[in-house]
């Protein structure tokens, strides 16, 4: 086989990856992407020196020498403030109305994901570096673990990838993958976790990377954080289409409402569905849908004026573990 059919073949496997862990959608049987997988790797133990960084081999490296560097964000992780009920989210679109002397506002009305906050940084369209939320400021490299996860590319799906791109977004754990794991845990008489976002944690603390890849892990991009070399869309809505089309996951349940009645539907809407949910979520994020807008509002301390969390009743960890309502 020559070099460029070695890259056609990586190219070819991170397609079929892409339609698996991003989009949902497989486009071969598992059969056919381990039969290409396997003649990647022969390949590439007769010609070393063809490797590629977004080989899907270069996924599980070896551990870091010494633990997790700490790393300073090029641009704060930001925390949110939170609205308890449908009233404060009245306020909080009045505000906003007020403070932009607008009619009505467009707000972009995302599932808050019970995982880990993750910063990625892509350079020339590149993984360079995968950072923990940490305290907002500077977090924990922890790239090697982050590099075993399927849904994040390794490179960006675009010819024209911007100079440098931070893409955020959460590291959680399916439900499904949650059960799995912690019958095995039982079955080795290991230690179980006691929910997702703490198995999703345990598992990116690992040392080892080839343990963080057995870990069904998935990753959810929810904003852009700094860029480079590229105009961004008007909207953040857009933003997050276009990092879709460059590999990235989003959440197919966003949407974009219409001022506060449009936020409170989407509330009533999702907290129906959450129980049904293959992954957990702990509420709501509502974004103004306009960056110019964003921008005009700013931040109050830590938190942007922009955006602000709705969070749903928590769920009793007794009703997860044994299965029973509490709720009296
Ligand atoms: C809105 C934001 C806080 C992200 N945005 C930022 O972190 C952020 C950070 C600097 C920004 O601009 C600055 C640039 C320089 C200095 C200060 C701010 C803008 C946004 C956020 C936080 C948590 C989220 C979550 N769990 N789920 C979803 N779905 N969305 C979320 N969105």
């Amino acid at each position: 086989m020559t070099h460029q059919q070695m890259l056609d073949l990586i190219q070819q496997l991170n397609d079929y990856s892409y339609a698996y862990h991003v989009k949902d959608e497989p486009i071969v049987p598992d059969a056919v992407y381990d039969r290409d997988y396997r003649q990647l790797q022969s390949i590439e133990a007769e010609h070393p020196e063809w490797i590629q960084a977004d080989s899907p081999t270069q996924r599980v490296g070896e551990k870091p020498d010494s633990g997790f560097t700490n790393v300073a964000h090029t641009v704060p992780m930001l925390s949110l403030d939170n609205a308890f009920d449908n009233e404060s989210l009245a306020d909080f679109d009045q505000r906003i109305r007020k403070l932009l002397n607008a009619e009505q506002v467009t707000y972009c009305c995302e599932p808050k994901l019970d995982g880990l906050a993750i910063s990625l940084r892509y350079e020339e369209g590149r993984l360079v570096r995968g950072v923990t939320r940490g305290d907002g400021l500077s977090g924990e490299d922890i790239t090697s673990n982050i590099k075993t996860i399927y849904s994040v590319p390794l490179k960006l799906r675009t010819k024209t990838p911007p100079a440098v791109l931070e893409v955020r977004g959460e590291i959680y754990m399916p439900k499904e993958g949650f059960e799995k794991l912690n019958a095995l845990a039982v079955e080795q008489g290991e230690k179980t976790f006691v929910n997702p976002r703490n198995a999703a944690a345990g598992s990116l603390r690992q040392l080892d990377p080839k343990v963080t890849a057995k870990r069904p892990l998935v990753m959810c991009a929810y904003s852009i954080g700094y860029v480079e070399g590229w105009e961004q869309p008007e909207s953040h809505y857009a933003g997050l289409l276009q990092l879709s089309e460059w590999g990235f996951r989003t959440n197919d349940l966003m949407i974009t409402a219409e001022g506060a009645q449009g936020c409170i539907d989407y509330y009533e809407k999702l907290n129906e569905k959450r129980a049904s949910l293959s992954y957990d979520i702990d509420g709501i994020v509502y974004k103004v849908d306009q960056i110019a807008l964003q921008n005009q509002l700013g931040f109050i301390a830590r938190a942007p004026r922009w955006a602000i969390a709705r969070k749903f009743p928590a769920q009793e960890e007794m009703t997860r573990i044994l299965g029973v309502d509490f709720q009296v």
